[in-house]
């Protein structure tokens, strides 16, 4: 449960009930928190000349000034800068009458070579851009090019969206409590977060038990358990048989990119159904993957009678036109053998004029149907999403997963998985190389085949997410697309070193 990622409302709610749950008050809590930072602070910046705080008039602030105590009391140089006084009685006017180090005025702050910030000037709580001094304050912070320490989130940041609201700190390092927030792993939050350590601050894990969880960080604690097992008397078709559509002779490669990864991620079979001025050059670059005419709909209806695949991928330079909008549909109106498909690219781009076709045709179907665009595709079929600003990109992937009916994943450097029924997850573990062209088309095998071994969906789109990256960044710089699949056999006996033999 550690990968749960709470709303700030949400932890706003777990901070309530803890309190009334007990042992520890706010204050308490409060000076959990600030015991966590001083001490990664003492741990991590022992050479520091000395620590500037900066404070703001709610918890946050409150957070800075035991943060602040802490740090003079270990002999730590400690400078403080506060202007408003937190609220009289509030946890954190308390936090600021037992820290004997006096306040300076925020205006007087120059950041000093050699010295820390901490930024403790606001966190759940902000509520509008930061302007005036306070900005100003970010500005030469960032101009110094000093090491800031952010407490909970860097000001300016919203812990929703991953958005800042303004001007917003750069931090080398940002503490949080308890659980990570979306704006901790939404772009750019999580660069503008730096190192994230998610500290312990006192909170019982019960305090999760009544909540209805719907978000999380995306890793193998949330699918492992459902990746298909290899029984010893296996045979191919029982591991899922992939069918991939090759576009045009002219464009053939994405769909082998795809049905190579969907072969490696562990489909007993894979075929790719080709037009028939294809087959020759799909022909000469397949060798365990089968090849199939499928010119027109009819041919592919034939294939799915006789060949019975349980999972296809649709759209990888397949074209925009009727022969990918009637596949689509084909595939979507199968009532038996076919689990999953995934549409990506020209199958998203084919429906850019009729979304609604797709959609009911997707939501009357009984395949589990996964959506994989980019942020320019994803505006193609949900432009109204796309355009809304205020939208983080977890919401807008939810709300397009519960209007078309299935699950998105929405790629980027943050790729947000979501499904109709509200769950999603973000994923993390990315790597900048996967920006390189075919990629995508790679992850789209590698979901059709967990898809196609029976995976259930909103686990399968996670897993072929997070296996994708893992690839991607185990191969680190020099990575093209054909390098994806071949490093899946070693993603794989990372996970699972009890499969070899
Ligand atoms: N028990 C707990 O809950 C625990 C909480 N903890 C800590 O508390 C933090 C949340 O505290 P918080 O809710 O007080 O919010 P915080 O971020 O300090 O700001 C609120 C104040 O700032 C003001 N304000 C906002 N934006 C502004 C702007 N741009 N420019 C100017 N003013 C602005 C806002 O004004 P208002 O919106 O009311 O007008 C209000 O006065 C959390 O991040 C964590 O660090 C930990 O100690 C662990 C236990
Ligand atoms: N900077 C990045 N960090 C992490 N993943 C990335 C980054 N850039 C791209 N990716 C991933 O690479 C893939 C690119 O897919 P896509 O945009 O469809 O490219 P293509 O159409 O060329 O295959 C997606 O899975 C995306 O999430
Ligand atoms: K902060």
């Amino acid at each position: 449960m550690r990968m749960v990622v709470l709303t700030p409302e949400e932890m706003g709610n777990v901070d309530r009930a803890a309190i009334t749950a007990g042992p520890h008050d706010g204050y308490g809590l409060m000076r959990n928190a600030g015991a966590a930072v001083a001490d990664l602070i003492l741990e991590r910046f022992s050479g520091a000349a000395g620590v500037a705080v900066l404070c703001g008039p709610g918890n946050n602030g409150g957070d800075g000034y035991v943060i602040a105590r802490l740090l003079a009391e270990r002999g730590v140089n400690v400078r403080l800068f506060a202007d408003a006084a937190p609220q009289e009685d509030s946890d954190a006017a308390r936090a600021r009458e037992d820290c004997f180090v006096t306040p300076e005025a925020l205006a007087d702050f120059r950041p000093e070579t050699g010295w820390l910030v901490l930024d403790a000037l606001y966190g759940a709580g902000l509520s509008k851009p930061i302007a005036g001094i306070e900005a100003e304050l970010i500005e030469r912070v960032a101009a110094a090019g000093v090491p800031v320490v952010a407490v909970d989130l860097p000001s300016g940041l919203s812990g929703l969206t991953g958005k800042p609201l303004g001007s917003c700190f750069d931090a080398d390092l940002t503490v949080t409590f308890f659980r990570k927030k979306p704006g901790h792993l939404l772009m750019p939050g999580r660069r503008l977060c730096g190192e994230l350590v998610v500290a312990d601050i006192g909170i019982a894990e019960t305090a999760l038990a009544s909540m209805d969880i719907a978000l999380w960080e995306n890793g193998p604690a949330l699918w492992r358990d459902g990746v298909p097992a290899v029984e010893i008397d296996a045979h191919k078709y029982v591991r899922g048989h992939v069918a991939v559509v090759s576009g045009g002779g002219a464009s053939t490669g994405a769909a082998r990119l795809a049905a190579r990864g969907a072969a490696r991620a562990g489909a007993g079979a894979v075929t790719v159904l080709s037009p028939a001025n294809a087959l020759s050059v799909n022909a000469m670059h397949l060798t365990s993957i089968m090849l199939r005419k499928a010119e027109a709909v009819d041919e592919l209806i034939a294939f799915l009678d006789e060949r019975k695949p349980t999972a296809a991928v649709l759209g990888p330079a397949a074209g925009t036109g009727e022969r990918t909008r009637s596949f689509a549909l084909g595939f979507l109106e199968r009532n038996e053998g076919l689990k999953g498909l995934v549409l990506d690219a020209d199958a998203i781009t084919a429906f850019a004029d009729a979304p609604d076709t797709l959609f009911e045709a997707v939501r009357s179907s009984v395949i589990a149907t996964v959506l994989t665009p980019h942020d320019g595709e994803f505006a193609r079929l949900f432009g109204d999403l796309a355009a809304d600003a205020s939208m983080s990109k977890v919401e807008r992937a939810r709300a397009a997963a519960e209007r078309s009916g299935a699950v998105i994943i929405l790629k980027g450097a943050d790729t947000v998985v979501a499904c109709p029924d509200g769950r999603a997850a973000i994923n993390t573990n990315g790597s900048r190389f996967l920006a390189t062209a075919g990629s995508g088309d790679v992850l789209c095998g590698i979901v059709a085949s967990h898809l196609a071994q029976g995976m259930p969906v909103f686990e399968a789109a996670s897993a072929g997410v997070w296996l994708h990256a893992e690839a991607g960044g185990m191969f680190g710089r020099g990575l093209i697309a054909e390098d994806l699949p071949e490093m899946l056999p070693h993603v794989f006996q990372a996970l699972f070193p009890d499969d070899m033999g």
